[in-house]
């Protein structure tokens, strides 16, 4: 990041106002008519109708259109374990976005425990209070119990966007880069770094939608995770390969596809080099990527890259994924946010890059022409259209497959 830029970040969340979120009013509240309404004694009346019938909530307070976003700050980003208090602005910015692409209103919240059965707690016992429920940034393998115990004692979705989230835009990214390359899933061979909470999740949708579990090599700071290996948990377990290679050097050399999920400036240009014709590389990791987008194409031409980041083309990043997701989830009233539904969102993602890119967009991304192809292989945030067409799909599969608590709604109907 240039100093420039870290310096307009720093004023930007700070100035006029502290942050990038706040509350507002959705009722009058000038006359002491409204205060008699809002407030005591008319607020009395609400809470009967809850105490009767806890559905109500969604009748009478904001629970359905809110959504939490919960860490404890132990993966922020690519920058590690740095706490509850200085992931308060990333959290931030997920409620900024909630809001921003989905109209769904939304508090950070961050836990300041590294317990997983103090963290569940927690958040199992404030649950009710919330539409849904984001879980951000919290690393493995405790991610994955932490999201398994919440699903189970909360009846609202609880997603964990880092996992689930970056899956789907990661699979929808790489179906769309693999066709650009002519290959397919079912063939490639795939190198992961990282085998945390995103790598996981991600090698696990490729998985469901035909990659092939031996052509799949991923790594920790260890190196490859082999069959045999001592000290692997069995989250990591799930992709150990029966192979020789043991770096990232030896797993990378003839490889089709790089994700990395890990860590800054991982990937060399002599490894690039080493891949493949044709390769794919998703450097998603945040702020800093694997490799740099001017260091790979000036060491190859053939490839397809896409980073996480905002400030260079194909951004593969979970914005694409978590407010349109929650806001077909909530239109619906799902009680979970299901396989079906993560691959309604996968294919409308995919569908949706190859169609032309409206003039609104083009100007928001300072671009004179986009269309589907190396350099835009997934939509844009700033497409208002993947509202129109992630939210309905997921909330027709939620419907379908059995989870919704609410018909589809009619605006859904003919999208
Ligand atoms: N673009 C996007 O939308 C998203 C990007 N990400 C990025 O993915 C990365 C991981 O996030 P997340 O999964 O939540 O975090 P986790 O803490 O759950 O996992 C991090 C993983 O990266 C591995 N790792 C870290 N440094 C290295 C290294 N030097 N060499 C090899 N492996 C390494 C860790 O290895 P070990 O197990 O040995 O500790 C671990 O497996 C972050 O950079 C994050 O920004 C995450 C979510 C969304
Ligand atoms: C994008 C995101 O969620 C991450 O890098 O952790
Ligand atoms: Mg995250």
């Amino acid at each position: 990041m240039s100093d420039d830029l870290m310096r307009a970040a720093l004023a930007y969340h700070a100035e006029p106002t502290p942050g990038k979120i706040s509350v507002e009013l959705t009722k009058p509240a000038q006359t002491q008519l409204d205060l008699s309404l809002a407030y005591s004694p008319g607020v009395a009346e609400p809470c009967r109708a809850i105490a009767a019938d806890v559905d109500n909530s969604y009748v009478y307070t904001g629970k359905g259109n809110l959504v939490a976003v919960i860490s404890n700050g132990t993966a922020v980003l690519g920058l590690g374990n740095l706490g509850a208090p200085a992931c308060k602005p990333v959290m931030e910015g997920k409620a900024l976005l909630f809001k921003r692409f989905a109209g769904i209103n939304s508090i950070d919240i961050e836990v300041s425990t590294e317990d997983a059965g103090e963290f569940i707690d927690t958040v199992a016992r404030i649950a009710d209070t919330f539409g849904g429920i984001n879980l951000e940034d919290i690393r493995a393998p405790e991610c994955f119990e932490i999201e398994r115990a919440l699903s189970e004692r909360c009846n609202i979705p609880v997603f964990h966007d880092d996992q689930h989230g970056t899956a789907i835009v990661t699979a929808a990214g790489m179906i769309n880069a693999l066709e650009i390359q002519g290959k397919r899933l079912e063939d490639v061979i795939i190198t992961c770094l990282g085998a945390g909470a995103a790598a996981i999740a991600c090698m696990r949708l490729l998985v469901s939608l035909g990659a092939r579990r031996e052509n799949i090599f991923m790594l920790d700071r260890r190196g490859v995770i082999y069959a045999g290996r001592e000290g692997v948990n069995a989250y990591k377990q799930e992709f150990a390969n029966r192979t020789d290679k043991r770096s990232l050097s030896d797993a990378i050399a003839g490889a089709d596809v790089f994700v990395g999920l890990s860590g800054a400036d991982l990937l060399s240009a002599e490894m690039l080099l080493s891949m493949a014709p044709k390769p794919v590389v998703f450097a998603c990791s945040n702020p800093d990527p694997e490799i740099k987008p001017e260091l790979a194409r000036k060491t190859r031409s053939d490839l397809v890259i896409a980073t996480g980041r905002s400030d260079y083309p194909n951004q593969v990043n979970n914005v694409l994924g978590f407010p349109f997701i929650f806001r077909g989830a909530l239109d619906v009233r799902a009680s979970t946010i299901n396989e079906e539904m993560k691959i309604a969102a996968v294919h409308a993602l995919c569908a949706l890059a190859k169609e032309p890119v409206p003039d609104a967009v083009l100007q928001a991304c300072g671009e004179k022409e986009l269309s589907f192809g190396p350099e835009y292989i997934i939509p844009k945030p700033m497409d208002d259209r993947l509202l129109h067409s992630l939210a309905p799909a997921v909330a027709r599969a939620a419907v379908e497959s059995g989870v919704a608590r609410l018909p589809l709604p009619v605006k859904y109907a003919a999208a």
